[in-house]
């Protein structure tokens, strides 16, 4: 396959190289890679190398990108779901593909910048997180969650507490979800103003069918993940007030 290291819109190519996209049915080494729902618009990639608990190895993060190009691209698809194993999402950097790399290597080899080609996907990238999921919310360069607009963490996301607020600065929302609720969330919300007001409106609508503010944080009165530093309100019912979101980058 063609892959590109500056990616481009759905809608053209910004350097009008013809991209050959992955045929249906390709299949990976490292991943599962499919469309979901009643009207297939749903680009589900599913992390399977599952003795290494889904270690992010070169070879599974150049596929995340092919697949990441191809769903990109496809105008049937209006948003990407990155998920993970019951046991993990995955255990981060392949630790035994770095050990012996030296400090020279990775500087110079630019070590993981192939990991933000996540970051700059033009729909929505929604992380599905079960299982482990180490160092998910710590420092910037944390596992390919951090590049996710939203992370929905199942209750069995273990390890790690979710209201840390101490997230990549692309990270929107963290949810913890149980039972179709959403319990928990955080997030550093400064960059929701240079998103798409679409985009924006989407995300609350998203919130307003999740959210049940619970009893314990009412009482409290204050906004969930406040704890982090990073937190915001819930919007059960109505999305706030959108101001005038600057232009995107
Ligand atoms: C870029 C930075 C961001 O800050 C990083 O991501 S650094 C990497 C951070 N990740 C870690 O440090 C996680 C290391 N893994 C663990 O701590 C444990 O594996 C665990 C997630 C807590 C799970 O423990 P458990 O006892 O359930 O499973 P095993 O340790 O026996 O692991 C099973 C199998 O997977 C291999 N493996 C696990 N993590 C990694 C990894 N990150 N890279 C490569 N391989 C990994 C592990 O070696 C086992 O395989 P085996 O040796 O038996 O062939």
């Amino acid at each position: 396959y063609y892959t590109r290291s500056i990616p481009c819109s759905p809608a053209h190519c910004c350097n009008d190289v013809p991209v050959s996209l992955p045929p249906a049915g390709t299949q990976f080494q490292y991943l599962v890679v499919e469309k979901k729902g009643a009207k297939q618009n749903v680009g589900v990639i599913q992390l399977n190398r599952p003795k290494a608990l889904n270690a992010l190895c070169d070879g599974l993060m150049n596929e995340m990108n092919q697949a990441l190009d191809f769903f990109e691209k496809d105008p049937d698809v209006g948003a990407i779901v990155i998920t993970g194993s019951e046991k993990a999402f995955a255990a981060g950097a392949d630790i035994k593909e770095m050990q012996n790399r030296t400090f020279q290597e990775c500087y110079g080899g630019s070590f993981l910048a192939h990991w933000n080609r996540v970051s700059l996907v033009r729909k929505p990238v929604i992380a599905a997180v079960n299982g482990y999921a180490p160092r998910m919310f710590l420092g910037k360069y944390c596992t390919m969650v951090n590049f996710c607009v939203i992370v929905s963490a199942s209750s069995r996301q273990t390890q790690m507490p979710v209201l840390t607020g101490n997230c990549g600065s692309l990270n929107i929302l963290f949810m913890q979800r149980a039972n179709g609720k959403c319990l928990s969330q955080s997030s550093r919300i400064n960059s929701i103003q240079t998103l798409a007001p679409s985009l924006q409106l989407w995300l609350w609508s998203f919130l307003g069918v999740e959210s049940a503010y619970s009893e314990a944080e009412k009482k409290k009165d204050r906004p969930w993940g406040s704890e982090g530093g990073g937190g915001i309100r819930a919007y059960p019912l109505q999305p706030p007030a959108v101001s005038t979101p600057s232009p995107l980058p």
